[in-house]
């Protein structure tokens, strides 16, 4: 059969932080061939599916992949020979019970993804489809608000300043185009500014800048000047998300927030204050991976006023959604695929996500390569939001372009704007 699978290859490759990471070369019987490239985080939560490294010190200081890339090649590859590729549930099912581990901690999660993702893209291939088409079929009808995180902090950058990413949203656009040119004239015009006041503008590893500052506010504060020497209305044409990460800020006792340690009660305090004093549309990471209680309180508070996000709160896994939907922890939740491992299960999140009324916005991992496949799911799930970095770095670029090419060829499609955020 042309859909089935004959060959499968794996090699190691460098995700945008130079780390080694997976990359899989798939060809069908036909001769249809399809790379897939697999991102790889920092701020990574506990509970993700397991990303296997050599754990070898004389190779990338322990950093490499050659045992994920050997399992694809030596383990993955002779199971899947002969195959077709258009039953995208039965092939992720088959992947998952080959590693049969529930972290999928045997054969590594980035050769799962690196599998499951380029049978996708041959799929589409074989249904001479755009991805996005292939996977949201007639339905997918939205282009994401992009959330472009254009100031870091955290774990993703070498200042002081505490939160991780501050995202500019442009909800006001009519189309993703000018979204984008929005957000590319406020990333310019922040530069500026941050040169006249003798900042750094060294950047993190998203793209956004890292320059040192006295506090969090101090850097909202940038934005929306940014924002307005860009002619922009703050609260209109744009507005702004946080990812906190506070799992990287979490100590035994509380946080370490702004140089003191703060209960969990106390940054839903600060969160409050916050979202009086700026236009903060999405607050991510609010709080810790484990902290399900404070994440209660916190949605009871805020709930009805700001998005609430949990990243690794959740973990895209379903077991962990079920439960926030149940405790009522957060009202929308961050989808990445290498936190859980398989195109099936990631979707399965999705639609558990929207079930609940709640929205999922599709996400990079600070570590990223030139794979594109996650412009396309953000269509395809209507997700209406696409949260993947700076306007700036090929690798986030990326994303960014093959958005405005899927809205150049399918003017049918619509850029979803406040609505993304009116679920
Ligand atoms: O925390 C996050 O949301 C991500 C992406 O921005 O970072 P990382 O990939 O390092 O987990
Ligand atoms: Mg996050």
């Amino acid at each position: 059969m042309r859909e089935s699978i004959s060959k499968i290859q794996a090699m190691e490759i460098l995700d945008s932080r130079g780390n080694p990471t997976v990359e899989v070369y798939l060809e069908l019987e036909d001769g249809t061939a399809v790379v897939s490239r697999v991102p790889s985080g920092a701020s990574t939560g506990a509970h993700e599916a397991v990303e296997l490294r050599d754990n070898d010190p004389s190779r990338y200081g322990g950093k490499g992949v050659s045992l994920a890339v050997k399992n694809v090649n030596e383990v993955i590859a002779p199971a899947f020979m002969g195959l077709p590729v258009t039953d995208q549930r039965a092939m992720d099912q088959r992947l998952v019970e080959l590693d049969g581990d529930p972290q999928k901690a045997r054969l590594g999660a980035n050769a799962i993804l690196g599998v499951s993702l380029a049978i996708l893209q041959a799929g589409a291939k074989v249904h001479n489809q755009p991805l996005y088409r292939y996977i949201g079929g007639l339905g997918a009808q939205l282009l994401p608000v992009p959330l472009l995180n254009v100031l870091n902090g955290g774990a993703h950058a070498d200042n002081n300043v505490d939160i991780q990413e501050f995202m500019l949203v442009p909800v006001g656009a009519a189309t993703f185009r000018e979204a984008m040119r929005m957000a590319q004239e406020t990333y310019q015009m922040l530069k500026k500014i941050l040169q006249e006041k003798n900042l750094r503008t060294a950047v993190g590893d998203e793209g956004g800048f890292a320059p040192d500052l006295k506090s969090n506010r101090e850097a909202l504060d940038l934005l929306l000047l940014a924002m307005e020497r860009a002619g922009l209305k703050p609260g209109q044409d744009m507005v702004l998300a946080l990812d906190v990460a506070a799992t990287e800020i979490k100590q035994d006792e509380g946080y370490i927030f702004e140089g003191t340690l703060k209960t969990g009660t106390e940054l839903i305090d600060y969160y409050h204050q916050l979202i009086r004093d700026y236009p903060i549309i999405s607050i991510e990471d609010g709080l810790a991976e484990d902290d399900w209680d404070h994440w209660q309180l916190l949605t009871e508070r805020l709930g009805d006023q700001v998005q609430l996000v949990g990243d690794d709160l959740f973990v895209t896994n379903t077991q962990r959604i079920q439960r926030g939907i149940e405790e009522g922890c957060s009202n929308a939740v961050l989808i990445k695929l290498n936190q859980i491992g398989t195109v099936s299960e990631t979707l399965d999140a999705i639609r558990m996500t929207h079930q609940a009324g709640w929205n999922a916005i599709v996400s990079h991992r600070s570590g990223e390569t030139e794979d594109t496949t996650i412009a396309d799911l953000a269509v395809a799930v209507n997700g209406g939001q696409i949260k993947t970095g700076a306007p700036a770095r090929g690798e986030r670029i990326a994303k960014y372009n093959r958005l405005l090419t899927i809205e150049h060829n399918d003017p049918g499609l619509e850029y979803a704007g406040w609505e993304a955020f009116r679920r």
